[in-house]
């Protein structure tokens, strides 16, 4: 059974992603694409799903319930050791290792358990894939490393095509070196196993049992290819890990943040890189399906797609830290994916600019912790969500900025946009949460379609691009005043989820921080001590909006609650700083980080009823804030010492 969310660390690289478990075993795999069907879906399941697990046969102390290590009953090298007897269902040991880290700033993931015998270390990693040729092939490499004395492992190794569903025919190839490999193979897939450890099947299952003393490294590596083509080479474990820690030296090496919180900015950082299709530029909200934002409940689905708002501000915190590559290439997959009519712009495209996201369930599986269904494709596809046009225009303006080399195909994106915007932001639509509801006029749509248009007259202003800047300066003040008339309600000095509504919204925390009004205005302020009264966990997080009203009636469209959304949790901590509210902000932001899992990710959500995170996993909609907040923090207190050079601690409003 998988573990928590939090248990996960995330592996990957940057054209598909691998999350593996304390206890050893990767559960979610999915090849060639982070979209793929996956091989190891155990994390949706159960171990039947599929799963690699890699760990002491004989741990020291196995908690209650783990499976006993057991030799198969068909390897007599290992029977006669004297091992316990075997449980025939027995796949593999499941105890969680003892220690587990990042190896510095890179995605090379050890973990390390006190075992039986000795210590040992196992190093998992995915070589970053070049773009093109044959070694253009995903591979998972796994090098178990003797610290000290001698410790019993074992490989269990259970591939299940088709997100589980489909058991592969599994053989031997011998080598002409005396070696072999084994190769699993079902329709379009084929995947490989290399290692020095000898292999055996049981109960569909490869195994592999060896001893490793200190200073040994046994290394093993999974390589897909499509079952069409020539076996892949088997890779060098060693130059690939060398190869990777030298790629990860150099990209964070790039990094020009170097304020306070630079672990969990870069660890962010690292994580929205591995988030990123290296091929076209795409990136992925998270690199899950499924995980659920209510466990047990139908709120469930798939991330492995671009959304325009996702990529759009992970894009502009990959500016601000000095990537402009990663924004260069996004700038080029947009254009590509919205070519053509922005009539038909989708608010989410396939990493490769895919039009046709399809929603549909796997039935065959149980899901996590039997939350149901598992979805793949997303139905929000179809949605109307203005906010999108303001959140990419700011991404264009922000890369415009900050000096990415000029392209005239994205101010004419960005012109065509807004001609569209002028026809249409007087519409309802599902707005920035995607409810299932009613479309409505949400407000921080059109907040976010006065974004859109004030950009543009930036844009306007100070290049050559050309438009017609006073109908458009008319526009964006119509809108402005449509938003404060229609939006907002002076009884109760806050702005409201949508048009004569009396629902709260935490987007509406985004006021202040895109411009809309000043951070001292008394309706911004007034909202910001709404949300917090009324939106605030009982540990201090913030829910995106009620999911019920005040009947008990959902109205999303979805039954079920959801947890504290983090990133609306971070915008909270930012608009305490820039009301000058900085000692506040600091104090949730920790509290904040405080909630990462012990290798600095995040999910999605928090449920603070159960003290652990929920929803898909790690999320770039949850580290892109993170990476926002950390910056304005960091500003202030820059401001700060500036300000006070006797270093005393005093509030102060800063932007
Ligand atoms: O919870 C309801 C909706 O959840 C997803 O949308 C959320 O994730 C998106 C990707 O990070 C984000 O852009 C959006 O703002 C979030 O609400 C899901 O994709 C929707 O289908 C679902 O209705």
């Amino acid at each position: 059974m998988a573990g928590r969310i939090e248990d996960y660390a995330l592996i990957g690289d940057m054209q598909t992603a691998a999350l593996v478990s304390r206890d050893g075993a990767v559960d979610w795999l999915c090849l060639p694409r982070f979209d793929s069907p996956a091989v190891f879906a155990g994390l949706l399941g159960t171990d039947e799903h599929g799963f690699w697990r890699i760990g002491p046969a004989e741990p020291v102390s196995a908690p209650a319930g783990a499976t006993v290590p057991a030799p198969p009953a068909a390897r007599s090298a290992f029977t006669d050791s004297g091992a316990i007897p075997i449980p025939p269902t027995a796949a593999a040991p499941a105890v969680p290792a003892d220690r587990r880290r990042y190896r510095g700033d890179s995605l090379i993931l050890e973990q390390e358990w006190d075992a039986q015998g000795g210590t040992v270390r196992v190093i998992d990693f995915m070589p970053p894939r070049p773009l093109a040729g044959l070694d253009a092939v995903p591979q998972m490499i796994r090098i178990v490393e003797g610290v000290s004395g001698k410790v019993r492992m074992r490989s269990a190794l259970r591939m299940r095509f088709s997100y589980g569903r489909v058991v592969p025919w599994v053989h031997r190839v011998e080598q002409p070196d005396g070696g072999h490999r084994t190769v699993a193979v079902a329709g379009p897939d084929s995947v490989w196993l290399d290692g020095v450890a000898e292999t055996y099947g049981r109960d569909l299952t490869t195994y592999a049992d060896f001893t490793v003393e200190a200073g040994e490294r046994i290394a093993f590596a999974l390589t897909w290819q499509a079952s069409h083509l020539p076996a892949p080479a088997a890779p060098d474990a060693e130059a690939m890990l060398a190869d990777t820690v030298e790629f990860w030296r150099d990209w964070v090496g790039q990094c020009t943040y170097q304020g306070p919180y630079r672990e969990p900015v870069v660890r962010s950082l690292i994580t929205l890189k591995a988030l990123t299709y290296a091929p076209t530029g795409g990136i992925v909200a998270a690199p899950t399906t499924s995980l659920p934002e209510d466990i047990g409940g139908e709120r469930n689905w798939d991330y492995r797609y671009t959304w325009l708002r996702d990529a759009a501000i992970t894009l502009s915190s990959l500016l601000r830290t000095g990537y402009r590559e990663e924004a260069r290439a996004w700038r080029e997959w947009l254009l590509r994916a919205v070519a053509g009519d922005p009539e038909n712009l989708q608010i989410m495209y396939g990493i490769a600019g895919e039009r046709e996201l399809t929603e549909s369930e796997l039935d065959w599986l149980p899901g996590y912790e039997g939350s149901q269904p598992v979805r793949v494709g997303n139905g929000a596809a179809g949605q109307l969500q203005l906010d999108v046009y303001g959140e990419v225009v700011e991404a264009l303006h922000l890369a415009h900025m900050t000096g990415l080399t000029r392209n005239d195909h994205a101010h004419l994106l960005q012109l065509k946009l807004i001609t569209y915007l002028e026809q249409h932001w007087r519409e309802p639509d599902e707005g920035i949460w995607e409810v299932r509801g009613p479309r409505r006029h949400f407000v921080h749509s059109k907040v976010m379609a006065w974004v859109a248009v004030d950009r543009t007259i930036k844009l306007i202003e100070q290049t050559p691009a050309e438009g017609p800047l006073e109908r458009w300066k008319a526009l964006r003040d119509e809108i402005h005043r449509d938003v404060c008339e229609k939006g907002y309600d002076a009884d109760r000095n806050t702005f409201t989820q949508y048009y004569g509504g009396q629902e709260l919204d935490a987007s509406l925390l985004l006021i202040p921080q895109v411009g809309f009004l000043p951070p001292d205005d008394k309706r911004v302020i007034g909202t910001i001590e709404a949300i917090q009264r009324e939106l605030s966990t009982e540990d201090g997080f913030v829910l995106r909006y009620p999911t019920h009203d005040d009947d008990g009636n959902n109205v999303d469209g979805l039954s079920g609650h959801e947890g504290a959304f983090l990133a609306c949790s971070f915008w909270l901590a930012d608009d305490l700083a820039m009301i000058g509210r900085v000692a506040e902000a600091r104090e949730l932001f920790e509290k904040l980080l405080s909630l990462r899992n012990d290798v600095g990710l995040l999910a999605e959500e928090w449920d603070s009823r159960a003290q652990r995170q929920v929803g898909n996993f790690p999320q770039a909609f949850s580290h892109v804030p993170l990476i926002d907040t950390a910056l304005r923090l960091t500003a202030c207190a820059g401001a700060y010492l500036s300000a006070q050079p006797d270093g005393r601690e005093r509030e102060q409003a800063t932007l």
